[in-house]
């Protein structure tokens, strides 16, 4: 049997929510995943350290007994932030990241930024204080096409950005196009990129042919085939400047399953074999340790993880549940269109 050790692997782009769907889905990912960079948008969103804080505490309460777990918290960036705030906030070593979504851009994203004007004094303190950004990176004017909101913001918004602050590090968050790729690749110092699993194995067929399959969208939205591809060889490069980031984005059902459903695809449970499924189509295993365990850290400046968890190729396919249950209603778990062999032991 193929097995593979790797040190314990983080997620550095994760949605965990709140209340009852917060404990339904926390396992799913602390099972695997020592840390987690923990997204702020809940409804209202986690603007303040003080928010990050009593938000922190929720989710180690809601850890099940016996998984260690650290919850790496973000600030939603908004047009009021408070600088003195989120420095306070880095040096208490709460926050490791501020994220911008644009306003509109993606779910729950109407409290971010309209003008970016508003918020240079934070970017500029925290360009000073060596506090990453991470960036929602899609434009939202209407007049560009849904499939090229990230090329653009590239190019009007994330560009001109970073050569006004070169001292600000950002990390663009799940790159969807060989342009973000192209656009990290590029770059001498201050730019990283997260990478979701399911960008890595799915195009934008997925949520079109043969119907309309609500399940497979999320944002930035799949893109064609060779965008996926530019994922993949970036992904299994061992750059140091790509890394896991799952988004994985729980929705119930019926917010999904309906006339205009939510843009999320959850994908913690069984992330872990969909990555190594991809790496070894990609002749590649031996770079998933850089991308899960390595390249994260090194990129936040933590130290990777001490233990390490093993991974084990089944004879038969591994199965995962189609959905989870939450005090909510269900939550359906992306599915890869082909069986899974590879199991965490
Ligand atoms: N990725 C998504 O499609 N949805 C995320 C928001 C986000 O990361 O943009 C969510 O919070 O549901
Ligand atoms: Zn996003
Ligand atoms: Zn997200």
């Amino acid at each position: 049997m193929q097995s593979l050790t790797i040190r314990r692997p983080d997620d550095w782009h994760l949605h965990l929510r709140d209340g009852v769907m917060l404990r339904a889905v926390i396992a799913d990912t602390s099972r695997h995943f020592a840390r987690a960079i923990v997204m702020p948008n809940l409804v209202p969103p986690v603007v303040t350290t003080a928010d990050a804080r009593d938000y922190r505490g929720r989710i180690l309460d809601a850890l099940p007994d016996g998984h260690s777990f650290e919850p790496l918290m973000t600030l939603y960036l908004t047009e009021e932030t408070d600088p003195d705030d989120v420095e306070e906030g880095k040096r208490s070593g709460l926050i490791t990241a501020v994220k911008l979504y644009p306003a509109g851009a993606t779910t729950n994203s109407a409290s971010g930024v309209r003008n970016l004007e508003k918020v240079m004094p934070v970017l500029e303190r925290m360009a000073k204080i060596g506090l990453p950004l991470c960036v929602h990176g899609e434009v939202t004017a209407p007049e560009v096409d849904i499939f090229d909101r990230e090329a653009v913001f590239i190019e009007t918004v994330l560009d001109p950005l970073r050569r006004r602050l070169p001292e600000l590090k950002v990390t663009m968050e799940h790159v969807t196009t060989s342009d973000g790729v192209d656009y990290i690749r590029a770059s001498t110092a201050n730019l990283a990129g997260s990478i979701t699993t399911h960008h890595l194995i799915i195009n934008r067929n997925a949520i079109l042919v043969g119907g309309i399959r609500p399940h497979y969208y999320c944002l930035p939205v799949a893109k064609r085939e060779s965008h996926r591809l530019a994922l993949r060889a970036a992904a299994t490069s061992g750059d140091p400047r790509f890394f896991l980031g799952t988004d994985s984005a729980p929705h119930v059902d019926p917010a999904k399953e309906c006339a205009c459903g939510c843009a999320g695809i959850y994908c913690a449970p069984n992330t872990m074999s969909c990555l190594a499924h991809v790496f070894e189509q990609e002749g590649a295993l031996d770079k998933l340790e850089a991308f899960v365990s390595l390249n994260g850290p090194a990129w936040y400046g933590l130290q990777p993880n001490e233990t390490r968890i093993t991974l084990v190729k089944r004879e038969t396919p591994v199965e995962f549940p189609k959905k989870i249950e939450t005090g909510a209603g269900s939550v359906t778990v992306f599915d890869p269109m082909f069986p899974l062999f590879w199991d965490v032991e």
